[in-house]
């Protein structure tokens, strides 16, 4: 399932906020059926890449294909049958307040698959149940919610229309290392079970030593190296040395390493 096929290619890619550059002729590939997972420091545009994919910041330059269409010649109407490939998880959720879970998650399904309230409703309960919630979720609103909770209700909402590419903005930012595990964890299952790619910006070291297939590095306005994380963290860079090789990455790497071992020879 997991192959080299670029599905989103990613070429000299700009974007700048007046004179603030961001991204400097940016190259980066998404493979079909692999978790990509995206990393820099504060403010190197992790975001904004991500946006940019998904249509939400027009680039200053370069292009962006995806399933082989430029995105920025397309006419709106065909690039918006393309984003509509896309599932998007953003940092907070966004999550609509007045509405309850299953409500939430119809939502997109009344809007573009013009399905009735009802199978809308039906097929939401489905989605948050994939996504790891119990039944008697689906009625309650945002507010009462846990943080983890949060995150899996705005997953099953990115999952309502079968995406073939899920982009996600730190799903386990806040979460406590027991939640964000799981999240990991179920994230892996997911993509086993359903086969789409994913693009997932994130700051934590577990996540890309359980989750992911490659690693992109983004410093100096551009993709440093996007590869399997032996490669990464062999390459030499000062970001990329502190942020594998100091206290947390070991621990990390060393976490992950433990998790292959038969349980006998855990240490
Ligand atoms: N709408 C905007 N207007 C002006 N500047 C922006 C806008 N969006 C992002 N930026 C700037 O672009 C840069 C990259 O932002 P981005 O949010 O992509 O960083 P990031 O790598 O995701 O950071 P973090 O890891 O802290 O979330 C930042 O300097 C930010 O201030």
């Amino acid at each position: 399932m997991r192959g080299s096929e670029p599905i989103v290619e990613i070429r000299g890619l700009v974007n700048r906020f007046g004179r603030h550059v961001v991204h400097d002729g940016l190259d980066l590939d998404i493979r079909r059926g692999e978790i990509l997972g995206v990393v820099g420091g504060s403010g190197t545009g992790k975001s904004v890449l991500l946006r940019s994919i998904v249509g939400l910041k027009r680039p200053d330059g370069g292009s962006i294909r995806v399933f082989g269409e430029e995105l920025q010649r397309l006419p709106s109407s065909r690039r918006a049958s393309i984003e509509r490939r896309f599932g998007v998880l953003f940092q907070r959720g966004a999550l609509f307040s007045s509405l309850n879970l299953q409500e939430n998650v119809a939502l997109p399904l009344i809007e573009h698959a013009g399905l009735s309230r009802v199978d809308a409703e039906r097929l939401a309960r489905v989605k948050l149940a994939l996504a790891g919630l119990p039944a008697d979720a689906a009625r309650l609103d945002p507010a009462a919610l846990s943080g983890g909770m949060i995150k899996r209700a705005a997953l099953a909402r990115a999952l309502a229309l079968d995406p073939e590419v899920l982009f996600l903005d730190e799903p386990t930012a806040g979460l406590d290392p027991i939640g964000a595990a799981a999240f990991d964890r179920l994230l892996v299952t997911l993509r086993d079970a359903l086969g789409f790619s994913v693009f997932l910006v994130t700051h934590d070291l577990d996540t890309l030593y359980s989750s992911c297939d490659r690693v992109a590095v983004i410093a100096q306005k551009r993709v440093l190296v996007a590869d399997t994380l032996s490669v990464v963290e062999a390459t030499d860079d000062p970001w990329i040395r502190d942020y594998f090789h100091g206290p947390r990455g070991r621990a990390a790497n060393k976490a992950a390493q433990q998790s292959t071992l038969p349980e006998g020879e855990r240490r």
